[in-house]
């Protein structure tokens, strides 16, 4: 109809300007050039409109609500994601619309914990957006969508993600990770101008933190510290940030993506050198383990990738694969749990009640300096810290973007008797979640005491309150590194906070009495989102001073 519509159009056109004795002639019956492009934009256009009324009208997702754009066109979500952070987006669709929100033509954003719980809980729900994405050469136990690809991976690694194999790595992470930031800072200290209270040097702690969460994985995955800390830098950078760049071309264009090597060829050459460094690191193990007659060298993570090499044909991994679950250790544990500290820093920072109670309880229970805090001794003993990392990881999610997932052929019922077909895709956003007035009194409030047993909330409470934080997601594809990020962030914090004051430079633009006048509550560092959700511009916002604590004042 459009088409002959769009035919009609170009015929009127040629008469309107003045052709229309033509009418029956040559150019009429095979119309000019102009003509055929208004035709075929005609159909385009025909296709689009027909598209967006049934995606508005008569689309079974046509109940849900949502703003128009969103229900109507497929780029408005990839507008969404480019144009500001998306999770503030989904909470204020959220908060207008209810539980339910119509996010896109196909997609439907849950912010209902039972839901959210019931569809992560089965591998039936397969992961959507990152399917496919072969960055690191091959699919891995975070993109793919295959379940038992999935579970095999998952159960290979398992033996490196265990609490007791955690405790174990205490030592290597401890070093790699606290200590190796507090050499860093006595060092600032020393070489500092300014040498009142016994000395005071102002450090990026954002930049800091990032460094040290590649150290404590290269020390565990690869076999070695990278040493980044010490040196300020690393070129394995690049290729990490490479990784996402190529990773999110990927997700957008994985048609295109074959050609990733004519348009950004740059980048596959960064990603191609951390590879091969990846892959040689497995390789030199290897023959490390065989000379010293097949017996570990050492009991870290990459031991385990490489028993997991040698596991029986058919049940263990290739080589190529082992190589891909490595550089995602890279990928996955560094930027969260960095961001995860950054933020429980800055927050300590512009909540001073927090920070003074925090310490009090650190200083007080581990008076003596001289001796490391472990997570293992420290986690019964530090219950406010623990809180503290909790609520930081509520109010402050590095993943707050959705998990997304796509709904089985069968659909699903949700809680509220509602049907989704099958093939919806589903946003699980986490940053709405733990941001929901009705689960979180006051949620714009940083307030570890949430976490804690006391008068007012049972320890059922706190339970509860726990198991609804989707920060390392839940169900059968929850962050399999959540007890070693745990172990890390909670060991940093612990001895930071215990050997040294810290507080924010006066030309801050943030502090306690910088009040947001929407929130009435301090101002909070502008989010970027890429792959993670993290503090914008660290070179100008991560500056922090230090100094060491005076014992003797507490
Ligand atoms: C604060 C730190 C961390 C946070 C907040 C975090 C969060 C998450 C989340 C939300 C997921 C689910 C993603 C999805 O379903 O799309 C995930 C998956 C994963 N994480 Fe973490 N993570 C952290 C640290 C780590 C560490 C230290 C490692 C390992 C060294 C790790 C390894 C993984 C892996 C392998 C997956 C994929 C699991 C699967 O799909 O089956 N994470 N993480």
């Amino acid at each position: 109809m459009f088409a002959i519509i769009g035919y009609l159009r170009s015929l009127f056109i040629q008469a309107a300007e003045g052709d229309i004795g033509s009418v029956y002639s040559y150019e009429s019956i095979f119309p000019s050039q102009n003509a055929v492009f208004s035709v075929i934009a005609s159909i385009a256009g025909g296709i689009l409109v027909s598209r967006v009324i049934y995606n508005i009208y008569f689309s079974p997702l046509s109940k849900y609500p949502g703003s128009i754009i969103d229900k109507a066109l497929e780029i408005s979500l990839v507008y969404r994601f480019i144009s500001g952070p998306i999770p503030l987006h989904f909470l204020k669709q959220h908060q207008k619309y209810g539980q339910y929100v119509r996010v896109g033509p196909n997609q439907i954003s849950i912010d209902n914990i039972e839901d959210c719980k019931k569809i992560l809980k089965s591998h039936r729900f397969t992961k959507t957006m990152i399917h496919n994405v072969r960055v690191f050469g091959e699919q891995n136990t975070f993109t793919t969508n295959d379940p038992e690809v999935n579970k095999v991976r998952r159960r290979l690694m398992k033996p490196a993600y265990t609490t007791t194999h955690v405790a174990k790595m205490e030592n290597a992470i401890l070093e790699a990770g606290p200590m190796s930031y507090k050499r860093k800072i006595d060092e600032a200290i020393q070489n500092s101008k300014d040498k009142s209270s016994g000395g005071v040097a102002t450090i990026n702690y954002i930049d800091w933190f990032h460094y040290m969460a590649f150290d404590v994985i290269g020390e565990l995955a690869f076999g070695q510290s990278f040493d980044m800390l010490q040196r300020g830098d690393y070129m394995m950078l690049d290729g990490i940030k490479a990784m996402s760049v190529i990773g999110i071309f990927e997700i957008f264009m994985p048609n295109l993506s074959k050609l990733k090597k004519l348009v950004v060829p740059w980048l596959v050459k960064d990603v191609d050198r951390l590879m091969s460094f990846a892959k040689s690191v497995i390789s030199k193990r290897i023959e490390q383990t065989m000379l010293n007659g097949g017996k570990a060298v050492r009991q870290d993570t990459l031991q385990v990738f490489i028993d997991a090499v040698d596991a029986e044909a058919g049940k263990g991994m290739n080589a190529k694969q082992a190589t891909a679950e490595l550089a995602l250790q890279l990928f996955a544990g560094t930027d969260t749990a960095s961001n995860t500290l950054s933020w429980t820093m800055f927050l300590l920072m512009v909540y001073p009640e927090v920070y003074d109670k925090v310490c009090k309880e650190i200083r007080a229970t581990y008076p003596d300096r001289s001796k490391p805090i472990t997570y293992t001794d420290g986690l019964s003993k530090l219950p406010y810290l623990e809180a503290v990392l909790y609520e930081s990881m509520r109010f402050l999610p590095t993943t707050a973007a959705s998990l997304t997932r796509l709904v089985p052929s069968s659909g699903v019922e949700l809680s509220n008797g509602q049907f989704l077909p099958g093939g919806t895709e589903v946003f699980i956003p986490i940053y709405s979640i733990q941001h929901n007035e009705k689960l979180w009194k006051n949620h714009h409030v940083f307030n570890p005491e949430r976490f804690m047993v006391n008068e007012f909330n049972s320890t059922e409470d706190v339970e509860t309150r726990k198991k609804n934080l989707f920060a390392f997601s839940s169900g059968v594809r929850i962050c399999p590194g959540r007890n070693l990020a745990r172990c890390e962030m909670f060991m940093t914090l612990a001895n930071l906070l215990r050997d040294y004051d810290f507080w924010l430079p006066e030309d801050m633009p943030y502090g306690p009495d910088v009040i947001e006048k929407k929130t009435g509550q301090p101002k909070i560092i502008p989010a970027f989102f890429g792959i993670t959700y993290s503090p914008k511009n660290p070179k100008k916002n991560g500056w922090i001073c230090v100094k060491h604590h005076n014992f003797t004042s507490v």
